[in-house]
């Protein structure tokens, strides 16, 4: 589902960080909250999956029914949304406009249907791919974080197969950084976004 409508908000260019669930996009995002807490803003999704342990309902994800979810889809409320492992997940529009209205660069933490879906809307942004060293290393990685069942574990890593062929198309992404040395990604990551941290820094000192 995509809202093609969706006008190009005020601000900084938001950044997408995509790539197969276990990749390390939660923990890269929040080294770079962590270290530019007056930069970056993050998008918080809608989801139907249930809190892990440690996750806060409006930080992590507003957690919604499906109900709930469909009927702010219906409404019109959402930029995209896709399903994903058996749960729904979307980008409502005051997610995003949330962190713009701070003048903060909108970080969206989404699956490859969001990045197709959002391609089609006018909010241009950064599109960087997170990807594992290997098919070995995301299994042991999301073992390791004990947070699937098997079921989920297996449909995640499915879909994982599906991603690390995407993240080769063409002019899908605007970087691909291989997270296999955190502190190596994180490095490529900060990186490719020192141009647009320079510019808010700048914005937001002189107002
Ligand atoms: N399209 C879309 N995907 C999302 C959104 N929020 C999260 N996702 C993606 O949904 C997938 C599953 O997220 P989650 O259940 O938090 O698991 P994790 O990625 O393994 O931590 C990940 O690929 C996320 O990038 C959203 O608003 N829209
Ligand atoms: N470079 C890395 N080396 C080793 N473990 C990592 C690395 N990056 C992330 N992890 C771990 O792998 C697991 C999956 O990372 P996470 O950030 O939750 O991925 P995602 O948000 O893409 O699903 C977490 O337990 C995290 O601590």
């Amino acid at each position: 589902m995509r809202d093609s409508t969706t006008k190009a908000m005020a601000g900084p260019r938001p950044v997408v960080l995509s790539g197969p669930s276990g990749a390390g996009k939660s923990t890269l995002l929040k080294k770079l909250m962590k270290e530019y807490d007056s930069v970056f803003g993050f998008s918080v999704s809608h989801t139907t999956r249930k809190p892990r342990p440690g996750e806060e309902n409006g930080k992590d994800y507003h957690y919604v029914t499906r109900e709930a979810m469909q009927a702010g889809i219906d409404k019109g409320d959402f930029i995209e949304s896709a399903e994903f492992s058996g749960n729904m997940y979307g980008t409502s529009k005051a997610a995003v406009q949330d962190v713009q209205a701070k003048n903060l660069i909108c970080i969206l933490d989404i699956d490859m249907q969001g990045v197709r879906n959002i391609k089609e809307t006018d909010l241009s942004p950064i599109y960087i791919s997170i990807q594992p060293p290997s098919m070995e290393v995301l299994e042991k990685r999301l073992r390791d974080r004990k947070t699937e069942s098997e079921e989920s574990l297996q449909k995640r890593l499915h879909a994982a197969k599906v991603d690390m062929e995407f993240s080769k198309e063409p002019g899908v992404f605007d970087v691909v950084i291989v997270n296999d040395n955190l502190d190596e990604a994180y490095g490529q990551l900060k990186h490719t976004l020192l141009e647009e941290i320079t510019k808010v820094k700048k914005i937001n000192m002189s107002s």
